[in-house]
Order: C-alpha cells, then structure tokens, then sequence
C-alpha cells in the first residue's frame, strides 16, 4: 500500500481563495491590506523566495512591496526603516529576508518589527504568545503543517509526534503547536541518540532538518503521516526534502512532497497572517 498524498498546492490554493474573500470584504470598507517585504543583498535563492511572494499576494487581492537594500547596508539603516514602517498605518504587514548579511544582527532587526506587523511570527513577542496559548502570529510553515495534518481530519490528541529538527523557526514552535493539540512530542536532533528507535514509535512525525535522507523507510511506522519540511537540492540540482521519498512513500499513511507540500502552505499562511494584521488594524 502507498501512502495518500498531502497536495500543498491544492491546499494552498483553497486558502488563498479564503484570504481573497476577506481581503475583499476589507477592501469593500476601504482597507488595502499591505504586505512590506525586505530583501538586503542579492540571494539568488531569497531573491526566488520574496517573487513568490509578492505574486501569491497581489494574486489574492493584497498589496504587496518589495523592497531592495544592497548588502552592505547598514543596519543601523535598516532599524531606522522599519521604525518607519512600524509607524505608517498603509502597511499591515512587514517581512525582512532571512538569512540577512553577516554583518548584521537577525535578533535585532526581528526584535525591532512591531509585533502586531510580524506576519512571520518571529518576533520574541509572537515567540511567547504561542509558548503561551496567547494570541499572536504563528510561523508559517509549522502552522502551514498543522493546516496540512487538520486537512486530512487527523486527531492529534494522545498520538506521538516525532519532530526532527529545532530551530526557531520551525522545529520549535512545530512541537509546541503539536502540544497544544494534545499530541504527545519528541523533539529530536542533531545529538540524538537512537533517532530510528523514536521514529519508529511515531505517528506523526515531522522532518525539519535542512539535510537529505534524514527519513529512510526503515525509520517509518506503518501507516504513519509524514511531513517533509526540508529545501534542499539532490546531485542532479532537483528541488528534494529530508525524507527519502520514494522509499518512505511505501510505507508511511499519508507524505506530503517536495516540492509542491510545506512551501506553498508556508506562502499562504504568510498571506492568512497578512490579512489577520490587516483586519486587526482596522477593527474588523
Ligand atoms: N523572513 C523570512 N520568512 C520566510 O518564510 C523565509 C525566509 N525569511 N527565508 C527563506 C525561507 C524559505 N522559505 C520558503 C517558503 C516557500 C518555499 C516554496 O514555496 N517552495 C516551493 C518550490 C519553490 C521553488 O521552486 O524553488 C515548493 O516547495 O513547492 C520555499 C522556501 C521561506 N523562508
């Protein structure tokens, strides 16, 4: 038996349609809902990333600016900008590119957005609100991986979650959005001793590393659903995940792919955040 496809394309699609509705019932009370995108430097990659999403925005009806600094700005120029921003009551929501110039302080600069604009949910503020149970805005892939498990009706409450990974941005906050639906969490990781014989007592588990074959079909249980959060390229230069998938695929329940799984979920949460801001500014 293989496993059923979670399509985050089709998926994305769906809520993009959801954003477009609310971004015209704003528009009917003569809001414009704005995303403001920062990009300091010429990442080829980050330069694909932000295109993206200024045309998944302006395609659901959103305002969106992109907004190019050389790499060697300053930082202390960067600060004074999204002051700025922070401050102008058009703009709703304001992205600034990671991985930004070595030269500067990513800590800082996410500190210095106006949590109430941070629609990537990195600010310490957003950070605590879901450590919390507090309203705040939710990192868009983990929450875009939550949408993909509650898309397939899939009750996490008592079920073992295993999330490979622990970064800031997504393994960390995956496993507390996963706790907070009762689920039971392992967070694993580099360090981890014995990660096969945890895996294979999951019944969700999430891969977040960031590396090739993290997941192999031998580390999966039968029938479990498998999310695959990892950007990487194979020796051919194709777009793959963590998770080996043609093997695990044979094993697992459901599988989201790479691409066209966690990616586009991760854009249309970003546009759900956007229009949250906006509608929250406005008082709707
Ligand atoms: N402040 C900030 N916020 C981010 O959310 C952020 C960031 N910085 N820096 C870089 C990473 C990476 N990231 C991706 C999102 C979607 C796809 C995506 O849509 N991928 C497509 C394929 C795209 C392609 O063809 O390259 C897919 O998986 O189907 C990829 C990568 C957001 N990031």
């Amino acid at each position: 038996m293989t496993a059923t496809l979670i399509d985050g394309n089709a998926l994305a699609r769906q809520i993009r349609a959801q954003v477009g509705h609310r971004t015209a019932a704003l528009k009917a009370r003569g809001v414009q809902p704005r995303l403001h995108i920062i990009l300091v430097g010429e990442d080829p990659a980050s330069q694909v990333y932000t295109r993206h999403k200024v045309n998944d925005s302006t395609e659901t009806g959103l305002a969106a600016t992109l907004e190019r600094y050389p790499a060697d700005m300053a930082e202390a120029d960067l600060l004074a900008r999204i002051a700025q921003l922070n401050a102008d009551p058009a703009v709703h929501g304001i992205l600034v590119q990671l991985p930004l110039p070595g030269h500067m302080d990513a800590h800082q600069v996410i500190r210095a957005i106006d949590p109430a604009k941070d629609v990537d949910g990195f600010h310490l503020q957003s950070a605590g609100a879901l450590m919390t149970g507090l309203a705040g805005f939710w990192p868009c892939t983990p929450h875009g991986c939550m949408k993909m498990l509650e898309s397939i009706g899939y009750e996490l409450r008592g079920r073992h979650a295993v999330v490979i990974g622990r970064s800031n941005i997504v393994g960390k906050p995956m496993a507390l959005m996963l706790l907070q639906k009762d689920a039971t969490v392992t967070i694993c990781h580099s360090r981890t001793q014995g990660l096969k014989a945890l895996t294979l007592q999951a019944d969700v588990i999430v891969a977040a590393v960031g590396k090739r074959n993290v997941l192999t079909a031998d580390m999966v249980k039968p029938g479990a659903v498998v999310i695959d959060v990892g950007m990487n390229r194979d020796d051919a230069g194709k777009l793959c995940g963590d998770v080996d998938y043609e093997g695990v695929k044979e094993v697992a329940g459901w599988i989201t792919p790479v691409p066209g799984g966690v990616g586009p979920m991760t854009r249309a949460m970003l546009l759900v955040n956007t229009i949250e801001a906006a509608e929250r500014a406005s008082g709707a």
